[in-house]
């Protein structure tokens, strides 16, 4: 396995936080920029990870009509990132509307379009919740099961899902299609608000493509030893 596959989020309040964070990280080549860090800096962050040759999850998760999302997608395709994230229940339009967008922003800007990817079901939802909170009758897995295939057949690259999806996903959906997987802890850190985690070496085995680790590893007390921990145990 490549260290490419590990996705290290930059959940970091300020543009020193994060430079600090890669800078004692050098070993990470693929870094998750979302809502707290692009909300507070904007895309400077993402000229100072491509500078330094790094790829880029974009995980903005866009929620909203299809002609909103679609101007959203069409911007964020023009910072050259790797990935970028949609929410499936923005519903059919949006996501077709979305996917459409990210190849006219790209080509607008002279870059690669990122692969647009789904969040199926945020992984601090537990299956209480989704059945009590948020009414949906249908099984966890199988809504989540539902929400890849919604994405993929609206045009989508992948789909975002817990490492205990991904088993599942992964035999139902095109051999391409990602499966990025949040929501990973090692047996020896805290699960925090992830309601339905595996270990890394347990997701990558079921089928994940990529895991995204963070506070594992970002709230370490020395960050780079959990980072080798996580590598030593994946026997990269
Ligand atoms: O369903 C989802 C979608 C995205 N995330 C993001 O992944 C990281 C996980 O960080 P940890 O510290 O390892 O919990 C975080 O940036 C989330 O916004 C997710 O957790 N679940």
């Amino acid at each position: 396995m490549n260290v490419d596959k590990i996705i290290v989020p930059l959940d970091v309040p300020d543009l020193d936080s994060a430079i600090a964070l890669v800078d004692e990280l050098p070993q990470v080549t693929f870094w998750k920029v979302g809502l707290e860090l692009f909300t507070s800096t904007g895309p400077k962050i993402l000229d100072i990870l491509k500078s330094q040759e790094k790829r880029i999850f974009l995980d903005l998760k866009f929620h909203d009509i299809p002609n909103t999302v679609a101007g959203a997608c069409r911007a964020a395709a023009s910072y050259g990132v790797d990935l970028l994230t949609i929410h499936t229940t923005c519903g059919k339009d949006a996501l077709k509307a979305a996917a459409e967008a990210v190849q006219i922003g790209a080509e607008k800007a002279g870059t690669k379009p990122p692969k647009l990817i789904a969040i199926t079901l945020l992984t601090s939802i537990s299956a209480r919740q989704l059945a009590f909170d948020l009414k949906i009758p249908l099984e966890l897995p199988e809504f989540a099961l539902e929400m890849a295939l919604l994405a993929q057949e609206s045009g989508l690259n992948g789909a975002v899902c817990s490492p205990q999806e991904v088993q599942q996903l992964r035999a139902s959906c095109e051999k391409d299609f990602l499966l990025v997987c949040p929501g990973v802890r090692p047996t020896w850190a805290e699960k925090g608000d992830q309601k339905r985690s595996l270990t890394p070496s347990q997701a990558i085995t079921a089928g994940a493509d990529y895991l995204v680790i963070g506070r594992p590893i970002t709230a370490a007390a020395v960050p780079e030893l959990a980072w080798n921990q996580i590598v030593e145990e994946l026997k990269i």
